[in-house]
């Protein structure tokens, strides 16, 4: 019995199992998860009952009256329930597991248990674990309909409440993921990705795809991950920002001197005649001695010591015309009153924020985040990447080498790359040009990963069949994008048992995959983790030699930046550009981009780059 008698306040009051989702509906999408599971699907319905009918389903409305919530549509399931054994799912859980019903099952056999419900293990706020129980994911006898009754009747309405006195059996599914419910308009916009590839795609040439317009259906289609967590304060370099992190604290707390020197008040510097000032004391950084200097008077003061009250003006002790006895001679105009003192709150004011959610921690941020005391801080989890290499020629390092085969080079670069973005990897190794192994090592990384990326198989060679089961698996798009090298690519989002993962189909030959890996899966992992976006911040450089280009397409030359005799920066091409010479990768230092406009280049001419190593 899929429930669907809610008020679906929380979605506004609307009938929650008829909102569009997927191209269906949330029930449409639970009742194909359920009703393969079962012998027959009832709908729990106090609404639009022809509309549940539509879906193929037996509908019941609740004995009592006004919405009682899940428990009264459990009543007249169980009431009307034709099988010795009834199954309940909620209609807002699409994503409900494929072996729900035979799982809860065997443990209610097992354990002759009245009621068998799913449990899951999540992390609670603070990381640590908890068992989540799921008592609308449940499997009963038909036999307690007399218990719940009972339960009914003495105005009982909790979901678990009616189970005193049964025997339950708890089973422990692993994939939390796949309980998930929706519950607000919001949460079902983000789950139902805004959008279809198909769409996004919409009036493009797949075959001569730019490499703009690529970006922008990849960019329109990912999703970032959910889930955050807390990490002490150094553990987040890296990380990507889940909050926005607002300072506690004015930084620095208190107007201080930015020099060792003089403090006084400023508006007793004359113009005209030197400025003669008794000293009283020392103030030290942390340490101040609690004087205040009058008219004539002044303090001497340490770089980050508080300034005294009184004080607005610190002189430079370098800067003093003369230091005698104890008495400070100021030259007219050496010194703006003003000068030298650092400002309350000048760095970071107290409630505005220090950093926005969504950036990249750098050793800045963790210095700044340590300037305003605060310990902890919430990131994005990290984004599980499984890759693996297709192709019947590949060989692993350690392997001897056989005739027309070739070492698998692209799981060491793309191992490279993820782990410079600091994703968690699921390193799937080497899988043959077969059906059956593509397919499972598919079905396999949908269920470990958020992301997919694969080399190889994607050009319409004859033993590429990675098109075809990826096409199966879910809603992917392939392209023959107008650049090079990387011009054939899939990409999409394929699902199997329940979860699904996006999927970055690259080229095999070996440049080919990293520069689709940086210009097009990069961006697109950053936005899954959560990051703000990047731009590519490109730079000019001289061209010292003649590039032939056509344009109509992107070309990505491998390129050595150096700078000249005369100081401007010039670029020359590493050589042959081939997309299988990896060499021309490991040789250059940055990456010649040749835009679609660009035609031929001549020497001298000036042309964008995209260095490869920055400072940080
Ligand atoms: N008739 C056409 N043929 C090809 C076209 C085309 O448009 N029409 N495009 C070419 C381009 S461009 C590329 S790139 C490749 C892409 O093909 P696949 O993605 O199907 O890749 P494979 O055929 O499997 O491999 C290509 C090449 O790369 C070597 N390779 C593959 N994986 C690895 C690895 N892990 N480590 C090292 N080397 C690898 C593989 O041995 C092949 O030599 O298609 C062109 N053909
Ligand atoms: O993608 Mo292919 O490498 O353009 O040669
Ligand atoms: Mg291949």
């Amino acid at each position: 019995m899929l429930l669907a008698g809610g008020r679906g306040s929380r979605m506004g009051n609307v009938d929650k199992g008829l909102q569009p989702f997927r191209g269906a509906t949330l029930a449409a999408h639970a009742l194909r998860r359920l009703a393969p599971q079962v012998a027959a699907v009832t709908i729990s319905a106090n609404r639009n009952r022809e509309a549940y009918a539509a879906l193929g389903a037996t509908v019941l409305a609740d004995e009592l009256p006004g919405f009682e919530g899940p428990l009264a549509g459990l009543q007249a399931g169980l009431r009307h329930c034709a099988t010795p054994l009834l199954a309940t799912a909620p209609c807002d859980s699409p994503f409900l597991p494929e072996d729900l019903v035979q799982r809860l099952r065997e443990a209610l056999l097992a354990q002759d248990a009245d009621v068998a419900l799913a449990v899951t293990i999540e992390a609670d706020g603070d990381g640590a674990a908890r068992k989540q129980p799921h008592p609308v994911f449940a499997l009963m006898k038909t036999a307690v309909l007399p218990q719940l009754d009972a339960y009914l009747a003495r105005s009982g309405r909790k979901m678990g409440g009616w189970h005193d006195g049964l025997k339950v059996a708890e089973v422990l599914f692993n994939d939390a993921a796949a309980f998930r419910n929706i519950n607000t308009p919001e949460e079902l916009q983000r789950e139902d990705g805004a959008q279809r590839l198909q769409d996004l795609a919409d009036g493009l040439d797949p075959h001569a795809m730019p490499v703009r317009r690529a970006r922008q259906v990849i960019d329109g289609f990912v999703r970032p991950v959910r889930g955050v967590e807390k990490v002490a304060l150094r553990a987040a370099l890296g990380r990507v920002l889940a909050e926005d992190i607002i300072s506690p604290i004015s930084v620095p707390a208190h107007d201080n001197s930015a020099m060792d020197g003089f403090a006084f008040a400023g508006a007793q510097l004359s113009p005209d005649h030197p400025t003669r000032l008794k000293v009283i004391g020392t103030d030290f950084a942390g340490r101040p001695s609690g004087l205040h200097p009058g008219p004539g008077q002044c303090l001497r003061i340490m770089t980050g010591a508080v300034m005294p009250a009184g004080c607005d003006t610190v002189l430079a002790q370098e800067h003093a015309a003369g230091i005698e006895d104890d008495c400070v001679t100021i030259a007219p105009r050496s010194v703006r009153a003003g000068d030298n003192r650092r400002l309350k709150g000048e760095d970071l004011m107290a409630g505005h924020p220090a950093l926005t959610a969504g950036k990249i921690v750098r050793p800045a941020d963790l210095g700044l985040i340590a300037s305003l005391g605060i310990a902890e801080v919430a990131v994005r989890r990290r984004l599980r990447v499984a890759f693996f290499s297709t192709g019947d020629e590949l060989r692993s390092v350690g392997e001897p080498l056989a005739q027309g085969c070739v070492y698998d080079s692209n799981r060491y670069t793309l191992f490279g790359m993820l782990t410079r973005l600091g994703c968690e990897l699921v390193d799937m190794g080497i899988v043959q040009d077969d059906p059956a192994a593509l397919e499972a090592a598919l079905r396999d990384a949908c269920q470990s990963a958020d992301a997919i990326v694969t080399s190889g198989g994607v050009s319409a060679g004859a033993a590429d069949y990675t098109r075809d089961i990826m096409a199966r698996l879910g809603d992917v798009a392939f392209w023959t994008i107008g650049m090079r090298p990387g011009r054939p690519m899939a990409f999409g989002r394929i699902g199997a048992a329940g979860h699904d993962a996006f999927l970055f189909g690259l080229p095999g030959n070996p440049v080919a995959v990293m520069v689709s890996f940086y210009f097009f899966a990069r961006p697109a992992l950053l936005q899954m983790m959560g990051a703000a976006a990047p731009a590519d911040v490109l730079a000019k450089a001289c061209s010292v030699e003649a590039i032939r280009k056509k344009p109509g397409r992107t070309e990505f030359q491998r390129g050595i930046v150096s700078i000249a005799a005369d100081g401007r920066r010039e670029v020359r091409l590493t050589g042959a550009q081939g997309s299988g010479i990896l060499r021309s990768m490991t040789e250059a230092n940055c990456i010649v981009v040749l835009s679609d406009e660009q035609g031929n280049v001549a020497p001298g001419d000036a042309v964008e780059v995209l260095m490869f190593e920055g400072l940080v």
